[in-house]
């Protein structure tokens, strides 16, 4: 299956391209850039040399001629390309938030209107895979609220308030350069951003509430000094308490069969570079706290959105996503 990315030259662009090296019936046949026409795909991703020979083009979405299309721009660039690929029949994955949401939300929350709103599934597999599959376009969550979520979502209904603490690597924040993001600033450092106000709250709710719950949510994102993964702790605040092996058991029980979640301690390293949520939870009653671990780049953005297109297109599920992290 051809595949074309839209937004190449990006992080989520680049981890496309190297994960799906590894899938046995999709290879990507066109990576698309605005400013780098005729360049080698390699010189923005060194990583990728000697693997393919594709070069960037400057092409737009009704001049691509690929079997499915991931869309790996910044949000409000999508949704302008995003009904020409429908309108052309060709499947979609969308890496970022034009589609997530309800349209009156997606609005309020990202101060824009929506020029070409249509509902999609979201695309977390553990919680919508019977929407996804056979899904034409999927909505590709933000990468907080996919570790988040998972963390939360076997409690969800049984808490009053949930209250999301995370820490991410920088790579997040895409590979423009910008003040935050900046070496001086980042390294040997540690601080809070966004502190109640961050855009992904509204996902969590989303999710929250499409679990049977009416929890209370709220988010505090931390930045870092690394360049991959998210570590959430969810503080999940229950209506009446649970004993441990209650709370161990309910997540076994919601995660059985679930290849890409993994039930151990949660860390950074033990992810990285792979597709997998390694989630724990250890409960003190009326409080349970569940801790898990992601990388940003894979499960938080490309490696999910891969997981999505083998729904969408009936291959195994974990097709190109069967690497194993790197310790140490
Ligand atoms: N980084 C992450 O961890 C995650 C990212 N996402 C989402 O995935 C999408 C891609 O993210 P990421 O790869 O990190 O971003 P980057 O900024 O690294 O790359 C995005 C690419 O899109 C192209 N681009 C930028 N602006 C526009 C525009 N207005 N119109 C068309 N193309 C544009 C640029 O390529 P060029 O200038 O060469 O055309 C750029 O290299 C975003 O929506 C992001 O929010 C989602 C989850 C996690
Ligand atoms: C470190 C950092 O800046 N992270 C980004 C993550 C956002 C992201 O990638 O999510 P979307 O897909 O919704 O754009 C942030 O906090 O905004």
């Amino acid at each position: 299956m051809d595949i074309a990315i839209i937004g190449a030259s990006g992080y989520t662009g680049g981890e496309l391209m190297r994960l799906l090296l590894n899938h046995s019936s999709a290879e990507v046949v066109t990576a698309t850039s605005r400013k780098l026409d005729g360049t080698p795909v390699a010189s923005v991703h060194p990583h990728l040399r000697g693997l393919t020979d594709l070069t960037f083009r400057n092409i737009g979405a009704g001049d691509i001629d690929a079997d499915f299309v991931f869309l790996a721009v910044p949000h409000t660039a999508a949704m302008k390309v995003a009904g020409t690929l429908v309108e052309r029949g060709i499947r979609t994955v969308d890496l970022s938030a034009d589609y997530r949401l309800a349209k009156d939300v997606y609005e309020k929350t990202y101060g824009v209107p929506h020029e070409a709103y249509f509902k999609a599934p979201y695309g977390l597999p553990e919680l919508h895979r019977d929407e996804v599959r056979g899904a034409s376009f999927v909505a590709n969550p933000g990468c907080f609220p996919t570790g988040a979520t998972l963390a939360a979502a076997p409690l969800a209904k049984y808490a009053h308030t949930i209250i999301y603490d995370s820490k991410t690597g920088v790579s997040g924040a895409g590979n423009a350069p910008s003040a935050t993001t900046h070496y001086g600033n980042v390294g040997d450092n540690f601080s809070a951003y966004k502190w109640t106000n961050h855009r992904h709250l509204a996902e969590m709710k989303q999710e929250v509430a499409r679990l049977g719950s009416d929890a209370r949510c709220y988010f505090t994102p931390h930045l870092l000094p690394v360049n991959r993964g998210i570590l959430t702790t969810a503080h999940i605040l229950l209506r009446e308490p649970m004993e441990q092996e209650e709370v161990e058991a309910l997540y076994r029980k919601f995660y059985e069969g679930e290849f890409f979640i993994r039930n151990q301690r949660p860390t950074l390293a033990a992810v990285r570079g792979t597709n997998f949520c390694d989630v724990a939870v250890e409960s003190e009653g009326d409080r349970v706290v569940a801790v898990s671990a992601i990388d940003n780049l894979v499960k938080g953005a490309s490696g999910q959105a891969i997981q999505n297109m083998n729904l969408m297109c009936g291959f195994a599920e974990d097709d190109g996503l069967r690497s194993a992290g790197m310790l140490p």
